[in-house]
């Protein structure tokens, strides 16, 4: 079993659980249910850095990266560092994180916020937007053609963005279609957790212009960001390497900073 068949095989098993807890309905009593979202592929397509920074506490990879910061203050620390937006990791437990986070950031900071969780089921999209999320993540490694269809149809009716995660060609080719806004490409390996840049290189070209093309994990440095951008990326999902500091806000202000020297 890989880390994405264990995490979905939990994920089930919470999910049956979550929505015996919480009924579809009051999650549509929500406050936020009635929220406009806001578009992070359009601040994607007119920013020249491109940031998605993330709040991620602790990883299958790399176990504890940090634990010792609140979310409040990474995401008024991210907003600081006027990055195009933030992603939240509510998976409990593999990466530490929870709703609550998500919550938490929707109410300390005006950014997109991105819901970045293991999707299996239309429950987590309905969760996704009475938490105050604009964006959620789909991954095509974990989904059908027909479940993607399903969820990414869902979340335009709720408003809400679609990033769309792929490894490689075969799931890039389920993954085309209208209710997809960005395709993300994830450059670690989940069978290995390696990470490679050349595996945004090599799929830049077989993705359509009219998707934002986002380049995802183990970016830790500004020339992986100008290696990528003639790819044509316009979106970098960070987590690790500001997260593993004592101030992930203040990092992204040094990171963009550089990058538009
Ligand atoms: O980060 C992991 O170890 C991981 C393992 C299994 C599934 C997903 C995983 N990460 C989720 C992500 O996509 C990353 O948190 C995100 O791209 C940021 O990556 P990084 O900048 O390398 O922290």
């Amino acid at each position: 079993m890989n880390i994405l068949d264990k995490i979905t095989t939990d994920k089930r098993i919470e999910v049956n659980l979550r929505k015996q807890l919480i009924p579809i309905k009051q999650l549509e009593q929500s406050v936020l249910f009635e929220r406009d979202t806001i578009s992070l592929a359009k601040k994607l397509r007119h920013s020249h850095t491109g940031i998605i920074a993330e709040h991620k506490r602790r990883s299958p990879s790399k176990q504890v990266i940090n634990h010792n910061l609140n979310v409040f203050d990474v995401a008024r620390g991210y907003e600081n560092a006027e990055v195009c937006g933030m992603s939240v990791l509510t998976d409990g437990k593999y990466f530490g994180g929870s709703l609550d986070d998500l919550l938490t950031a929707r109410s300390s900071c005006s950014l997109p916020l991105l819901r970045k969780e293991f999707i299996i089921d239309d429950y987590q999209i309905l969760e996704a937007k009475a938490y105050g999320a604009d964006v959620i993540l789909l991954i095509a490694a974990i989904l059908t053609k027909a479940e993607i269809k399903q969820f990414s149809e869902l979340a335009k009716q709720l408003q809400l963005e679609v990033l769309l995660e792929i490894h490689n060609e075969k799931e890039l080719h389920k993954s085309i279609m209208p209710s997809i806004d960005m395709l993300g490409v994830n450059n670690r390996n989940l069978k290995t957790f390696e990470v490679s840049l050349d595996t945004s290189k090599q799929l830049s070209e077989l993705i359509p212009s009219d998707f934002v093309k986002v380049s995802e994990s183990g970016i830790s440095s500004i020339e992986a960001i100008k290696i990528l951008q003639p790819y044509g990326y316009k979106g970098f999902l960070i987590g690790e390497n500001f997260m593993k500091t004592d101030n992930p806000g203040e990092s992204a202000i040094q990171f963009i900073k550089d990058l538009q020297s």
